[in-house]
């Protein structure tokens, strides 16, 4: 099967603006496209994404999850040694976030995030009306994850800058970049700073993670990049992920009234938005050999981009994709990714998610937009700069 052309471009604002139109052309022209704007291959219908995440021989991270090949041009920033790594690197650093980051390792921390998003939740019921994305999508992470880490109070906004310089490094030179980079001028350092083994407390996961080099699990070099990973990972994603959830809800009050008859939907809750709206929206893989991809033939050394938001719209995988659901069977989703680069932080993910919203549930009878929302622009990120609202009381 002929691999067809596509001149859409997955890097510009009027992309970030509204991808559908876009993600569905993707998927219907065929199981792999060719975007000629950047000379890579695409895959957007579930079946052919999900394909390339569980085939990491045939499709691999340790060229570069980002546009550039590894193989072929020094990367811009240090490759990570998880998310741009293969087996057998990559077992021994995944396995010690893994084991540091494990579901009992974050249930420990339910009782803290769930004072924490129902303090915030009072503050800003008292407030009535804000601005949803600094004062909670960003506030909250930036509360909790940090301290989860074991990291001082101070100059903690560092993460970002930083998470928006690395999440638009997977993308070409554009503009959001070189804005990226110029933004993290001091953010940059200070999170390599940060993640040395005696700049963190003696108990939270970075210390966690600084043990395996004690066991040998990892070295003394390996252990500050793979804190470091988990920083990078860990804030603009929930940041992005909880913005998603709060305006799915502010947009549809008939979930939200679901919601409040019912708070234990809210872990559901914020799952569904992670498939509605996919905050990490693509990643790369490169083909180790010529590989049949939905019957195409990808040649050895392509760069294949996975549009993540497209598979979780895809009809040929779900009923009324465009509706948010919070009742919705998720299971399949690829917001997480899938296989063995799976999301090894979701399950705090889920925690931050669910608090926020079960917090916000209990107080209020709908979250009512009060302005035009702001779109952040970002090669990878997808999620708003700004959320006017305010919180109608119970
Ligand atoms: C809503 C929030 C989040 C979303 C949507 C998300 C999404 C993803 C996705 C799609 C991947 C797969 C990348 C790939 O296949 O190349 C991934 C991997 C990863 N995530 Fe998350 N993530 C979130 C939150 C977190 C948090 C809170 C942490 C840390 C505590 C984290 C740490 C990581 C790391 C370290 C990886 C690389 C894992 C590996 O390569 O084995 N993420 N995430
Ligand atoms: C959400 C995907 O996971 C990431 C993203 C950015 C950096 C890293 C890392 O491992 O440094 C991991």
């Amino acid at each position: 099967m002929a691999i067809p052309d596509s001149d859409i471009d997955p890097f510009c604002a009027e992309f970030f603006e509204d991808p559908h139109p876009a993600q569905e052309a993707l998927r219907e022209a065929g199981p792999v496209v060719r975007l000629t704007r950047y000379g890579i291959l695409a895959v957007a219908r579930h079946a052919e994404v999900k394909s390339v995440l569980d085939d990491w021989q045939a499709f691999t991270s340790a060229r570069g999850v980002g546009i550039q090949d590894f193989a072929k041009e020094q990367p811009a920033r240090p490759p990570s040694i998880v998310l741009e790594t293969d087996p057998p690197l990559h077992d021994r650093t995944r396995r010690v976030q893994a084991r540091v980051l494990s579901p009992a390792a974050i249930a420990a921390l339910r009782e803290g995030f769930t004072a924490a998003a129902e303090a915030l939740a009072d503050r800003l019921l008292q407030q009535r009306e804000f601005d949803a994305i600094p004062a909670l999508a960003e506030a909250y992470p930036l509360e909790v994850f940090p301290d989860a880490m074991g990291m001082p109070r101070e100059n903690r906004h560092h993460l970002l800058p930083w998470g928006n310089l690395v999440f638009n490094s997977f993308g070409p030179k554009n503009e959001y970049l070189a804005a990226a980079i110029d933004g993290a001028k001091d953010a940059t350092p200070w999170v390599f700073e940060q993640s040395k083994r005696e700049n963190l407390t003696a108990t939270g996961f970075g210390a966690g993670i600084h043990a395996a080099a004690d066991t040998g699990d990892l070295t003394a070099e390996e252990t500050p990049q793979v804190v470091r990973s988990v920083l990078t990972a860990g804030v603009d994603t929930t940041v992005s992920g909880i913005g998603a959830a709060v305006y799915c809800l502010a947009r549809y009050p008939a979930e939200f009234a679901r919601l409040r008859a019912d708070p234990k939907l809210a872990r559901n809750a914020f799952e569904e938005a992670v498939r509605y709206e996919s905050p990490v929206q693509t990643f790369f893989r490169t083909a180790t050999r010529e590989v049949d991809l939905g019957g195409a033939t990808v040649p050895e050394g392509s760069k294949v981009l996975m549009f993540l938001g497209a598979a979780n719209r895809d009809p040929r995988k779900w009923d009324r994709p465009d509706d948010y659901d919070i009742g919705r069977r998720t299971v399949g989703h690829v917001g997480f990714g899938s296989g063995i680069h799976a999301c090894v932080g979701m399950a705090l993910a889920r925690l931050e998610g669910e608090c926020v919203l079960a917090a916000l549930a209990k107080r209020a009878t709908r979250i009512e937009i009060t302005g035009e929302p702001r779109r952040r622009y970002n090669n990878t990120l997808r999620g708003l700069a700004s959320l006017p609202v305010r919180l109608h009381a119970a």
